[in-house]
């Protein structure tokens, strides 16, 4: 295979983040042109798009190790570079390589991880179409400035003496099915804010939870201050400059899902973009992967398998009694997710070392969401 980075020496490793090898059919698709007959003209159109968006937006930032950039190129497919790293997701509109065997067109979801990725992989697809990675790039940067996500975590923690809440604004998840009917995110998110969550999280996809970026938007504009997560099934930088551009201060990236070079390169991004990202692990090893990157601020620990849909609080002490140490060195901060419904569960994840913690259902199905604060806290937060 002729070599991607000698075929175009003038850019940085960067330029061909694993990230920018989007999903096919849209927009050009570098690892295809190189693998393909494509000629040396069309290549260095398809490079200077990509210097254009990537370049221009890191800033000619830092390069990354191009040794892990030349991995990507050597011939292995996303799918086979994620299992290396224990990645049980496996990605369905990457190009195939010879590597890689054949039937993944005729796969069948594993789980519902699954399921959900491969339909974000023809949803971002779709939506590239119609709005390009440089429309994002420029919408994000008409955007007002991000939210201090953790300094809004770290003063609401300081506040009240418990874990900081991350309040879900969540209509439906594949788990659970519709868990309100009336659903308001506006009002449920000024009824958060006015009792004491110190962020929000707000669920965009729209196939599995019945979110939308409509929701994430108008919540934004609706006069609601706290920092708010883009709960999104992130496999693609785009989505990163989308959510910016329609007010995310915070984006949630999931490591079961991504390898560690996007990891690497999208926490690049949000952090030009000033945005936090909330890493997300559910194991052992994927809390290993994400301790090994720089960078990472914020963690958070899934009590819910996304493969199974079990939850077990005791998940969040197990992983915290094992790295915990390693976290405190690091200064990172850790966000206890899902499954928590009473102020027992509150106590037992704050004993266990958490600063924060993200609960949707146990507030969102109540009468009243914001009521519901002091119910999960017994007590008032202070705001
Ligand atoms: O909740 C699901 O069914 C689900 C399925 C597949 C992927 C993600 C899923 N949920 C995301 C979350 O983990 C929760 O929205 C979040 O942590 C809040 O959990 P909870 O308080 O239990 O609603």
């Amino acid at each position: 295979m002729e070599s991607l980075l000698a075929a175009s020496s003038s850019l940085p490793a960067a330029a061909f983040s694993p990230a920018l090898l989007s999903p096919p059919s849209s927009s050009p698709h570098i690892l295809r042109t190189v693998t393909g007959a494509a000629g040396a003209a069309a290549r260095a159109v398809r490079c200077a798009a990509a210097k254009d968006s990537i370049l221009y937006a890191l800033e000619h930032d830092e390069m990354f190790n191009s040794a892990e950039v030349i991995q990507w190129e050597s011939g292995k497919s996303i799918n086979s570079i994620a299992a290396a790293q224990g990645i049980r997701i496996r990605r369905r509109c990457r190009p195939r390589y010879p590597s890689e065997g054949s039937g993944a067109d005729k796969a069948v979801p594993r789980n519902i991880l699954e399921q959900i990725i491969w339909d974000k992989e023809v949803e971002v697809s779709q939506r590239k179409t119609k709005k390009t990675l440089q429309n994002v790039i420029e919408s994000s940067e008409h955007a007002p400035p991000a939210r201090d996500f953790i300094g809004a975590l770290t003063a609401a923690h300081g506040r009240n003496g418990v874990p900081a809440l991350i309040a879900e604004v969540k209509k439906a998840s594949p788990s659970r099915g519709v868990l309100r009917e009336d659903f308001n995110p506006v009002e449920i998110a000024h009824a958060y804010e006015k009792n004491g969550a110190a962020c929000l999280s707000i669920l965009t996809d729209e196939k599995h939870f019945q979110g939308s970026f409509e929701n994430l938007e108008t919540v934004r504009n609706s006069g609601v201050k706290c920092p708010l997560l883009c709960k999104e099934f992130v496999i693609d930088i785009w989505q990163i400059y989308y959510a910016r551009s329609k007010g995310a201060d915070a984006i949630l990236l999931i490591a079961a899902v991504l390898p560690d070079l996007d990891i690497k390169y999208m926490l690049r991004i949000c952090k030009n973009l000033g945005m936090t990202a909330l890493i997300e692990v559910h194991d052992e090893r994927e809390l290993d992967r994400v301790l090994k990157i720089d960078g990472v601020q914020l963690i958070g620990i899934n009590n819910r398998s996304l493969e199974t849909f079990k939850v077990d609080t005791s998940n969040t002490k197990i992983l915290l009694q094992k790295r915990g140490d390693i976290i405190k060195e690091k200064g990172i901060l850790v966000v206890g997710e899902s499954g928590l419904f009473t102020p027992d569960d509150v106590a037992y994840v704050q004993n266990a070392g958490v600063s924060a913690i993200l609960v949707g259902e146990s507030l969102v199905k109540q009468e009243d969401p914001g009521k519901a604060i002091a119910g999960l806290y017994g007590k008032q937060l202070l705001c």
